[in-house]
């Protein structure tokens, strides 16, 4: 007898609680969290340390034959996942709005979201996980039991990240912050590739006036019926 799968999806796009939220929802169901952009931040820095021509196709394929990817737990609920690239931890080297930009460049690349979206299915094979990205509920589980689409207002999610970088002790200017989150989220949701938008059968929730614990309680509300 096999139990059906159960999948959780939160998309949205950047500094708009993902991270946070999925974590949260990940520790109340007893689910695996996985984060999508920690891989493409991997790749964005494994291409970057190999000065890769993006648009050099051949050069990318032959580059992605040679990345392995490994994601593992965080330490706590407040880090972010572990990364291990080709046996060396970038956990840390991976997380800065540089790098942010990076992997948004590299997810643009469809054999890059070919090769990922094949590891991110791997890992939902036997359910139990709560996905989140920018494409967890359109392409790569678009039969997940529940998806929810974040949005919030651009200024108040970089409000947010910059909250968030100088809580980590970093430097963070705000009109660069947000600068940044609106080229992100035009060059995610443009693609041709598996663009940033909401899956028909999401649900919708607005974050902009409402705190990390209210949207938490929204989306369990729905997954524990
Ligand atoms: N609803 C919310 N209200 C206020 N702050 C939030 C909310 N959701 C998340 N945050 C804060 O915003 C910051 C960015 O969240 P994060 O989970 O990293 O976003 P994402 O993964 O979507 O980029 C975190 O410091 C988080 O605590
Ligand atoms: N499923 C995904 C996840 C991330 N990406 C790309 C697009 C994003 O701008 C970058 C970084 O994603 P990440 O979720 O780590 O970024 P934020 O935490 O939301 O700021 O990767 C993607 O194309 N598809």
């Amino acid at each position: 007898m096999s139990e059906k799968l159960i999948i959780v999806t939160i998309d949205g796009p950047a500094g708009v609680g993902k991270s946070t939220v999925s974590k949260k929802v990940a520790a109340a169901t007893g689910f695996t969290y996985l984060d999508t952009g920690a891989m493409y931040r991997a790749v964005g820095l494994f291409f970057q340390e190999a000065s890769v021509d993006l648009d050099n196709i051949s050069q990318v394929r032959e580059k992605l034959d040679m990345i392995e990817i490994e994601l593992f737990p965080a330490t706590d609920e407040d880090s972010d996942v572990g990364v291990r690239l080709c046996g060396e931890d970038v956990s840390e080297a991976i997380r800065t709005p540089e790098m942010a930009m990076v992997a948004s460049k590299v997810s643009a690349i469809p054999v890059v979201r070919e090769v990922l979206t094949k590891i991110q299915r791997e890992y939902g094979t036997r359910g139990r996980i709560v996905a989140e990205g920018r494409d967890t509920g359109t392409v790569v589980f678009p039969l997940a039991a529940y998806k929810f689409f974040l949005d919030a207002e651009p200024r108040e999610r970089a409000e947010r990240r910059f909250r968030q970088l100088k809580a980590r002790g970093e430097e963070a200017d705000y009109q660069e912050l947000l600068r940044m989150t609106i080229e992100r989220d035009n060059n995610d949701r443009n693609r041709l590739v598996a663009p940033l938008k909401q899956a028909d059968d999401a649900v919708l929730i607005d974050t902009t006036a409402l705190d990390v614990e209210e949207v938490v309680k929204q989306i369990l509300a729905i997954v524990n019926g």
